[in-house]
């Protein structure tokens, strides 16, 4: 399957989350902004918008990991083998808010993305998800947040930076003020590295940092 082939896999954690990252990559990919398609999504609770929304669209859903709550979860072994069956080239998180497993991550090296909602380093790490990151931006006074996309390592929010874009914090903003102005960049910027990633311009340098190599002029990167 080659790479401009290649189909990304999209986690997505369903209990408070829209899937609006997962909602706003497939349309690129139906609209053919990203060369590529998504062809499973795994959701930790299968009751949620991103797996609502993946089966409407006629996407298989898998649960993992397994919880107390679903007979029909999955292994982390057996999450590798179904990858590998559907020929995943990527795996995409967004809102997924379990730890993933060394077995996949050893299994897809330099090829899992996260999105988290803070410029990490600042606000990351276990307990820093959804809302609970925007409040603690608001109540730190810093000034400046946004997402930040890193390739995923074993630990939460760790891994090699890949891309970020800066929101303003405004003075009397709500955390779900400020959530949703960085939602619409999480978009954006989400969007714009697929496809890049899809079009084999995302490269390492030396000191190991992944970086983007414009579309528009070669000699340049970001
Ligand atoms: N191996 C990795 N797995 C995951 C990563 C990662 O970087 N490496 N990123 C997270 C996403 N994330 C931030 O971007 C994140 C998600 C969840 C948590 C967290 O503290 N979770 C709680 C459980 C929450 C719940 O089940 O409702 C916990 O572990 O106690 C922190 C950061 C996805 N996986
Ligand atoms: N630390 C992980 C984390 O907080 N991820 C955040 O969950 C939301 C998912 O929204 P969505 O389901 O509408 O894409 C996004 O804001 C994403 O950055």
């Amino acid at each position: 399957m080659g790479l401009l082939q290649s189909l990304p896999f999209y986690f997505t954690k369903c209990i408070v989350w829209e899937g609006s990252n997962f909602r706003s990559i497939h349309e690129a990919c139906l609209r053919g902004s990203i060369h590529g398609d998504i062809v499973v999504v795994v959701t930790s609770k299968q009751g949620c918008g991103g797996a609502d929304y993946a089966r409407d669209k006629g996407l298989p859903v898998i649960l993992f990991p397994k919880n107390k709550l679903e007979a029909d979860g999955i292994s982390p072994a057996d999450l590798v083998a179904t990858l590998r069956s559907f020929e995943v080239d990527f795996v995409l998180l967004a809102g997924y808010l379990k730890l993933i497993p060394a077995e996949l991550i050893q299994a897809y090296p330099r090829s899992i993305l996260n999105i988290h909602p803070s410029l990490l380093p600042a606000f990351g790490g276990k307990g820093n998800y959804g809302m609970k990151v925007h409040k603690a931006v608001i109540a730190s006074g810093a000034r400046y947040t946004g997402p930040t996309i890193h390739f995923v390592d074993e630990h939460y929010d760790t891994g090699r930076i890949l891309a970020q874009r800066v929101v303003p914090v405004l003075a009397k903003d709500t955390a779900e003020e400020l959530a949703a102005r960085v939602l619409r960049e999480e978009h954006r910027i989400y969007v714009e590295v697929i496809t890049a990633l899809c079009e084999d311009r995302v490269i390492w340098r030396e000191d190991g940092v992944p970086i983007i190599r414009s579309k528009e002029n070669p000699n340049e990167y970001s």
